[in-house]
Order: structure tokens, then sequence, then C-alpha cells
């Protein structure tokens, strides 16, 4: 069975080769399997929305395409070739990059420190602070500071330097709105568009669809371990008013 298609920045009948795709993929942990067959496409440049209910394998979706979780079944494939097996650290080599859920910043650490912890992947620290005080000049200011004096929306700015810092090609977000103000929100997921339209290709996980619907290229819904319905942004978003999350 063909997945359906998701994920696409360019409306054109000719689909380029998805980037990162799963395919009837199938995952748990120990004994008790959560994902059961999921099927999801992303195609370079595109942001997909992957969205549903806590619990609904959102989080496990992510894990399974930075590596943390194997595969049972059905394939994960990057450009078109299978990497089953393939763990975290030579993915991440391969250009996918995750900031997981909390951001994963070290609140102990100052900024400088945060962007130094990136270096293990090969990249020198005046590159990762050049591309953080470019792109985020306030953490310039900041960065002798402790990560975790800082407000929520600038550790998430450090959190998408460290990862930007990388140049990876596919980005992994796990529910960046978490504990943000509703405008730094709105802000960072700005951000992330641009990101994509500079030809990031991003995948990210949110309960909370209305705030990444509008720069989402296409979205996903997954209840219990299943890809339910892929498709446009705004079909998904009246999808989901009337059927699932109660608006
Ligand atoms: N480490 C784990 N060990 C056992 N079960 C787990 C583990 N992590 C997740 N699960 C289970 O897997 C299922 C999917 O969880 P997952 O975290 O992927 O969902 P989610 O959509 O990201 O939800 P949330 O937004 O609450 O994190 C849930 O039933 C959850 O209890």
């Amino acid at each position: 069975m063909t997945a359906p298609v998701v994920g696409t920045a360019s409306s054109g009948a000719e689909q380029p080769e998805p980037l990162l795709e799963l395919a009837g993929v199938r995952a748990g942990y120990g004994a008790i399997e959560v994902l059961h067959g999921v099927d999801l496409q992303l195609h370079p440049g595109a942001v997909v929305a992957l969205l549903g209910p806590n619990g609904g394998g959102k989080t496990s979706t992510l894990k399974i395409c930075s590596g943390i979780l194997p595969v049972t079944a059905g394939e994960f494939r990057l450009a078109g070739r299978c990497v089953n097996g393939v763990d975290a650290a030579a993915l991440a080599r391969l250009g996918i990059c995750t900031i997981p859920e909390g951001r994963g910043v070290f609140a102990n650490l100052t900024v400088r420190e945060n962007l130094w912890v990136a270096t293990g992947t090969g990249t020198a620290l005046k590159d990762l602070e050049q591309v953080a005080y470019d792109r985020f000049p306030i953490l310039g200011t900041r960065r002798n500071q402790l990560a975790g004096s800082m407000s929520g929306g600038e550790q998430q700015m450090l959190a998408l330097s460290r990862a930007l810092g990388t140049a990876p090609t596919v980005l992994l977000l796990d529910e960046l709105s978490m504990g943000l103000a509703p405008r730094v929100v709105t802000e960072m997921y700005d951000i992330v568009g641009q990101l994509a339209a500079e030809g990031l290709s991003i995948l990210v996980a949110e309960q909370f669809a209305r705030a990444v619907l509008p720069i989402a290229t296409s979205a996903a819904l997954i209840l219990q371990g299943r890809v339910v319905k892929t498709g446009d942004p705004a079909d998904i978003d009246r999808e989901l008013s009337t059927s699932y999350l109660g608006g």
C-alpha cells in the first residue's frame, strides 16, 4: 500500500521523492506496541504538523525519526533508503536534528556553554555562535547568562540555534509551544516558517494545532498510534474542530 502523500512544499503534479518517510512503521516500549503502522512523508522544504491528543504517538513517531526508538516492522526511509536500525548519532550525521519536548537546554550552563555542547557534532564554537547571534541578537547580549534564567522564548531560541548551528537538513520539533505565552508561540512558529522557506524540512509534533497550522504546508492527525488523516492544514483544522479535539 502506498503511504498518503503529505508535506509537499510545491503543489505541482510532479512529486519529488520524500526526504523522510515512514511506511507502515510499528514500534513500542518493551512488549507494548504503541505505533501500529504509521505512514508519514516529509518532502524537502515542507513543514508537516503532526497533531493529536496526549498519548496519540507524536513523540514516539519523532523518536523513530531520530533513531531513539527502534522500528519493529515497516520502514523508516531517508531519501528513499531504508535506515531501520541506524543509530541516533549516525542519523544526526545524516542531518537529522531534534529539539525535544522541554527544549533540552542545560539550565545551569550559559548560552555560550549550551552552544559548546553542539561542538560534539564537529561544528566549531565560533560558527555555532555566529549562527545563533546573527539570527537571534538577544542571545549575543546574553551569551554569559545561565540558560535557566532566561525566558521560555529565549531558551527556545537557544535550542533552535544549537540545532541550526549543525546545519541540519531535517528538523524534528516536539511541542515547541510548551510553556510559552501565545504571543511567543506565534513568534517562534514564524521563525520555523522562515527556516522552511530557507530550505529546511521540518516535522513538528504539536498538541495545540492552532499554533502550528498557519505555517504548516500539510498536517497529519495521529490517534492511538495510527495516522488517521493527512492533508491540507485548513482541512485538518476543520476536522479537528468538529471531530476530535473539540475545537
Ligand atoms: N518510555 C515509555 N515507556 C512506555 N510507554 C511509553 C513510553 N513513552 C510513551 N509511552 C506510551 O506510548 C504511547 C504514545 O505516547 P507518546 O508520548 O508518543 O504520545 P504523544 O502523542 O507524544 O503524547 P504526549 O503529548 O502526551 O507526549 C502512550 O500510550 C504512552 O503512554
